[in-house]
């Protein structure tokens, strides 16, 4: 998908919502864990229910990997489910990948071409060789890890080598890397305040913003810092809309959660 693409959906539905599909088998309905495919069953009622709400999913890969097999199976049949039914549906692989050169190739093929992801969140640590084999991908999306939601952020992105934080060494050297134009950005919610320096040296990029639900942070104070003409945000919520209930009506309480955010998100690109 492109970008141009991802920002016609925005309007469309007057979303920037990106819903988290992280299955954890200990929390969904009872009912489903007798179904052959528990995790595949919860994300189709799931995205059912909710997909006119927002533009974007994002399954967490770490909620598959850690049931083997079948939990990879069950990410695979989500996002062909999602590109079969909602093909205007941006996808995010949240893997975190990340390695050398000839590593990262298989990486981004595993992700773009054999899973049929639009994007993939990358960790930039390893530096140029490491990311550029996901840009090479044409409309695929390289999500940089940037920012992070989490307090171990402080530990390392935002120290200063050099006289400038990790974090904008990341958003301004990536810059220069060949086909930075399939790039965004992971900022955290709650760290909102840091957006006015981050538009500065990135004003037009996509950004994916975790942290708005169980980790508290605002989504008013995302979109005064970091909104753009194009939205360049993608708010994503995890916990709070899909645990929303863990009885029979849990898609329902899912979509009422979605239906909250988008509200406010439709208020707020009215007054833009
Ligand atoms: O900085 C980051 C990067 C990624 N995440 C991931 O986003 C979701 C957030 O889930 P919630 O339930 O809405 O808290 C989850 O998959 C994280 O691993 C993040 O939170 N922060």
């Amino acid at each position: 998908m492109t970008t141009q693409q991802l920002v016609k959906e925005i309007h469309k539905k007057k979303s920037f919502l990106c819903i988290g599909l992280d299955v954890d088998l200990n929390k969904i309905p009872q009912h489903l864990l007798k179904k052959e495919d528990p995790i595949f069953e919860f994300n189709k009622a799931i995205i059912d229910a909710t997909h006119h709400l927002c533009v974007a999913y994002k399954p967490n890969t770490a909620f598959y990997e850690a049931y083997g097999l079948k939990g990879w199976k069950a990410l695979e049949k989500t996002i062909d489910y999602l590109n079969n039914n909602y093909p205007d549906i941006f996808t995010i692989a949240d893997a975190k990948r990340g390695d050398i050169g000839n590593t990262s190739s298989m990486y981004a093929k595993a992700f773009f071409e054999d899973l049929g992801f639009d994007s993939v969140t990358v960790a930039p640590y390893m530096g140029k060789d490491s990311v550029e084999p996901f840009l090479a991908f044409k409309n695929k999306h390289t999500i940089l890890l940037a920012l992070t939601s989490n307090e171990g952020a402080y530990d390392f992105q935002t120290k200063s080598i050099e006289g400038l934080e990790l974090y904008k060494t990341v958003l301004a050297t990536s810059k220069s890397w060949n086909n930075s134009e399939n790039l965004m950005y992971v900022v955290g919610a709650t760290k909102a305040e840091y957006l006015v320096e981050i538009r500065q040296i990135i004003p037009h990029n996509f950004l994916l913003v975790p942290g708005v639900g169980a980790q508290g942070g605002s989504l008013e104070d995302v979109c005064k810092y970091g909104i753009t003409k194009n939205i360049g945000l993608l708010i994503n919520s995890s916990r709070s809309i899909i645990y929303a209930s863990n009885k029979e009506n849990f898609s329902s309480e899912a979509s009422l959660k979605a239906l909250q955010l988008q509200t406010q998100m439709e208020l707020i690109l009215n007054q833009l």
